[in-house]
């Protein structure tokens, strides 16, 4: 279990309208197998926060680290999930969680075996993606980045494509995954039932350039109903501060 560290000053993308802040200064800590969500308005710069904590973007200043390790670039020790499944069509579901290791290697083996059973698809091993639907694609797309054993498994919207029903039944895949594995995940959804269902604690962000708003503790028990009274304060606490910022409207 691994703790992650946040402390950003600035981030900006330069577009030909000149430089666009897009991150203000975040600090966070995230403690050691904690599962935070991230959510916030559209293009308030969530996924670039996610790129950064990855190491997929290092053109910002401020520092973020993973047990005490400076993240400079992408590696081992941060899995990512994108949104869309991004398999290779050509390769089967076992081919697709190994990557570009050899399934001839023994503990290669050991391990794809293991994970196809943790996010149930046996019995798919061999099937190649046009024959999953969108929900079994996204479990490989889980099952290939927990491959290398990460210490924190970053998750960029992705259960945004599904249908709801599919949506819920991955949020429970997702959370099984997570306390069997006893690893950190951070998560970026708009989705607010999502945040609650999932999170130790949900970060919500300024629209742009962001900030962290507010940071709320979900001090509720596994598996969590919609229904219950407690779920929906939490849920209604988050929608009044995305509100605040005037992303709610009444029509919604
Ligand atoms: N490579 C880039 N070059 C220029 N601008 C960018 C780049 N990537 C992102 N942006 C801009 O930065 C802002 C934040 O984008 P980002 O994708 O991080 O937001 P987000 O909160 O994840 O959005 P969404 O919720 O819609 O997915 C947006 O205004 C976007 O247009």
């Amino acid at each position: 279990m691994s703790a992650v560290t946040v402390e950003l000053e600035h981030k900006s993308f330069h577009s030909e309208h000149g430089e666009v802040q897009v991150l203000r200064p975040i600090q966070l800590q995230i403690h050691p197998g904690e599962f935070v969500t991230i959510i916030g308005p559209s293009g308030c710069g969530k996924s670039t926060l996610l790129k950064i904590l990855a190491g997929l973007d290092t053109e910002y200043r401020g520092s973020v680290w993973i047990d005490g390790q400076k993240v400079v670039r992408p590696g081992v020790q941060q899995g990512f999930v994108f949104q869309e499944h991004r398999l290779f069509p050509w390769m089967t579901v076992e081919q697709n969680i190994a990557a570009n290791l050899s399934l001839r290697d023994p503990q290669i083996r050991a391990k794809v075996d293991q994970l196809t059973e943790l996010v149930r698809l046996k019995g798919f091993e061999r099937a190649y993606p046009k024959r999953l639907s969108g929900g079994m694609s996204q479990r490989v797309a889980i099952a290939r980045a927990l491959l290398r054993d990460p210490k924190v498994l970053l998750l960029d919207e992705p259960f945004g494509a599904l249908d709801p029903f599919t949506r819920a039944h991955l949020q429970t895949a997702l959370l099984e995954v997570w306390m069997r594995k006893k690893i950190t995940m951070i998560l970026v959804t708009h989705d607010v039932d999502e945040a609650v269902v999932l999170a130790n604690r949900i970060v919500i962000m300024t629209p742009k350039p962001a900030a962290i708003q507010a940071v709320i503790p979900v001090d509720l028990p596994y598996p969590r109903q919609r229904v219950d009274g407690a779920f929906q304060e939490i849920r209604n606490q988050i929608l009044r501060a995305l509100s605040d910022q005037g992303v709610w409207t009444a029509a919604e």
